[in-house]
């Protein structure tokens, strides 16, 4: 789950791309990447880590220009190389610039005729590599020395008849402006916005998150369409097109359970609120199975669940208490890459207080349950540290299927629930019971008045994928290239010796 930004304004943009990135860090932290532009030239810097690592001064003052996107990566295709951290370029048509949010389930095939029918090489794994080089080759064939926004419309529809998956992205065109669009189901999020600079002209960002926005004194607008394209052209006009014969929004439910922060409010509804909601079904539901249910005491587990474990423990009229404390130097263990660094994290992030735990019944609460990494050290943690009985309740249902969309669960081995029936995952992850939301209240909870989405992606819950093209032998292939176990195999393939573009790599 990538975040993307894009900004187009009337003074420099490095600092409030820089700014932007920082706010969606939650996305991706494994890479990070700006690319500005200043007449007709790009300018960028991209590499692994974290943004405040992988910027510094230096870089900083060397992206020029009042127009630019940025990108924080979390992988889930090719590999974790740093010539596959985003944006990236292709010289031809123009100069293009592009990052991307989701995930392409035809990469493989469209590589292939890229190279066969196109005459485009592209040089690493990554399916946004080839997102961009499919851009590309559609404006190409347009054939004009000075595309219009019908041309760039054009190549959207291209990218809609050729690619399958999730993408939220944002682009430049050298010298000729920004364009942004979302795949034709707009499963991953993309918003606009607008403000005014001191002359009173309006300026443009694109982002994966309204938090962002309001981060940069934008106005939210509204979110993209799902086939929608838009482009401000180098005069500041903004067009806007959906640019696919068919479009339904069907947004990955997984952003409101875990991947969005609060503060952001996504397709018409706020974050905060409909985790909210997810603490009150769940609380309903508890009371329904258990009404003599023997919490003591309700307890998050920091940081994503604390708003519904609030709100489950309101409504059951139990105490909330914080009988966890994170380490607020560690970042998102689940998006961390391999299952070694995500278990000895989940070690290091959390901490009990072990008064709150002594000789009491606990409720633990957390957003969702995936590979049980964090819920077995939890439970550990809360017996070790006294308490009588350790009950567990989870805001998601069961993640049973992998995910083709941009998370990064690509194996359903992986998943702890998988296969098992919640009795048997109670007993594995050891805690005295167990409850899980039902899917029903989980899209009641979202699907509210105000949402300009009524139906959702909901395939790690259901295993329904809704662009139609995922079968046995992509589940296959996907396991071979991305389970934790074989994606290290790929790196050791000598992939740092890949070849990126120039990119800003001074050390002074
Ligand atoms: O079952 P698992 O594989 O452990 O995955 C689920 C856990 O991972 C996430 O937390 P994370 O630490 O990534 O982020 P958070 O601090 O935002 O809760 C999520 O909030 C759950 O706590
Ligand atoms: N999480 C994402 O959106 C990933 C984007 C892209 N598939 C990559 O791996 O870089
Ligand atoms: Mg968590």
């Amino acid at each position: 789950m990538c975040g993307i930004a894009g900004i187009f304004a009337y003074s420099p943009v490095n600092q409030s791309l820089y700014d932007a990135l920082t706010v969606l860090q939650h996305r991706g932290q494994d890479a990070a990447g700006i690319v500005t532009e200043k007449d007709g030239d790009f300018f960028l810097r991209k590499s692994n880590g974290l943004v405040k690592d992988v910027f510094r001064t230096r870089h900083m003052t060397r992206l020029a220009g009042n127009m630019g996107i940025a990108h924080v990566r979390y992988p889930t295709a090719g590999t974790s190389s740093s010539a596959e951290s985003q944006p990236f370029y292709v010289n031809s048509p123009y100069g293009i610039v592009l990052a991307h949010n989701g995930n392409l389930t035809n990469a493989h095939g469209l590589s292939k005729s890229l190279y066969q029918s196109d005459l485009r090489h592209t040089n690493t794994t990554s399916d946004s590599e080839v997102l961009l080089n499919v851009f590309a080759h559609e404006l190409q064939v347009q054939g004009k020395l000075q595309p219009n926004e019908e041309d760039i419309f054009a190549a959207v529809t291209g990218v809609h008849n050729r690619c399958r998956g999730a993408y939220a992205v944002v682009a430049m065109i050298s010298s000729h402006g920004m364009v942004a669009f979302r795949d034709c189901f707009g499963i991953r999020p993309i918003v606009y916005g607008e403000r005014k600079n001191q002359e009173g002209k309006t300026e443009y960002m694109f982002a994966s998150e309204s938090v962002a926005l309001d981060a940069l004194g934008f106005k939210r607008v509204r979110e993209l369409d799902p086939g929608e394209a838009m482009y401000v052209d180098n005069k500041g006009i903004l067009h806007s097109k959906v640019c696919a014969k068919f479009a339904s929004l069907r947004p990955c439910i997984f952003e409101h359970v875990y991947f969005a922060r609060p503060d952001s409010i996504i397709d018409g509804i706020s974050v905060y609120k409909a985790r909210l909601r997810m603490g009150e079904t769940l609380a309903d539901k508890i009371l329904k199975l258990r009404p003599e249910h023997e919490i003591d005491v309700v307890m998050p587990i920091p940081d994503t669940s604390r708003t519904s474990a609030l709100q489950l423990a309101n409504r059951l009229g139990v105490k909330y208490r914080e009988g966890f404390i994170k380490n607020r130097y560690i970042g998102r263990t689940f998006i961390m890459p391999g299952q070694q660094l995500r278990k000895k994290s989940v070690k290091q992030k959390l901490n009990p207080i072990g008064l709150e735990f002594k000789g009491k019944n606990v409720l633990l609460v957390d957003d969702s349950i995936v590979r049980g990494t964090t819920c077995q050290e939890i439970i550990q943690m809360a017996r070790d540290a006294g308490a009588k009985k350790v009950f567990f309740a989870s805001a998601a249902p069961a993640v049973r299927y992998p995910n083709v969309y941009g998370i990064d669960m690509p194996s359903a081995s992986e998943l702890i629930a998988h296969g098992k029936t919640e009795k048997e995952i109670e007993e594995v992850i050891g805690c005295d019971w167990l409850v899980y939301q039902d899917l029903e209240d989980l899209i009641s909870c979202v699907q509210v008045d105000g949402n300009t989405a009524q139906e959702f992606d909901c395939s790690v819950f259901n295993g329904k994928y809704i662009t139609g093209d995922v079968d046995e032998a992509y589940f296959a292939q996907l396991e071979l290239n991305r389970a934790d176990g074989n994606k290290k195999k790929k790196l050791d393939a000598s992939y740092d010796g890949m070849m990126a573009i120039h990119n800003d790599n001074s050390t002074e």
